[in-house]
């Protein structure tokens, strides 16, 4: 499989209804909330890419662009956008869709890495 391959078979979605229960006073998605469903993404898009154990090494800038209501699904989409050595970057972005009419739109975006580790939680090379 090419590397293309690998990282279209990988991309990986996860869906959400917003409940009250994840929201904050403004009636919209917490943002930790938000982080904590983007690094689950992201390290299942990794995991599928590699096969391999991967740990968060970081998180670059998560631009929240539109508020997440209450009563909406969330559909978050991770990609991988880049394989270094031992780390690789996922794309991470929230896409909103209101439960009773067509359309989405971007809410929220950001990037994560990974490092692949071995049983000594030592870095190994992501396989290519
Ligand atoms: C019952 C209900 C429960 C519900 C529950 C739900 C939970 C649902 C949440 C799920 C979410 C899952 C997420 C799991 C994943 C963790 O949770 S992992 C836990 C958090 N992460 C950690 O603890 C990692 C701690 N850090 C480390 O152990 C070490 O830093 C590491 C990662 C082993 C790296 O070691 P190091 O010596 O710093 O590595 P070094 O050789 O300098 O760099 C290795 C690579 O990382 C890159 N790198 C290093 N630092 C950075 C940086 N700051 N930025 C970018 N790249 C970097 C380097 O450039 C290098 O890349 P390559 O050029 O080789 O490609």
């Amino acid at each position: 499989m090419t590397l293309e391959e690998r990282i279209e078979n990988s991309k990986t979605s996860i869906f959400k209804a917003v409940f009250p229960n994840t929201t904050n006073h403004y009636d919209t998605l917490f943002g930790g909330t938000a982080m904590h469903l983007m690094d689950e993404v992201a390290f299942i898009t990794a995991t599928r890419f590699s096969r391999q154990i991967m740990v968060t090494v970081s998180s670059d800038r998560i631009d929240f662009k539109k508020p997440i209501p209450a009563g909406t699904i969330v559909e978050l989409i991770g990609k991988v956008k880049h394989v270094g050595n031992t780390s690789l970057k996922v794309n991470v972005e929230i896409y909103i869709e209101q439960m009773y009419a067509e359309g989405r739109e971007l809410a929220v975006h950001g990037d994560f890495t990974f490092v692949a580790i071995d049983e000594n939680k030592k870095p190994v090379q992501v396989i290519k």
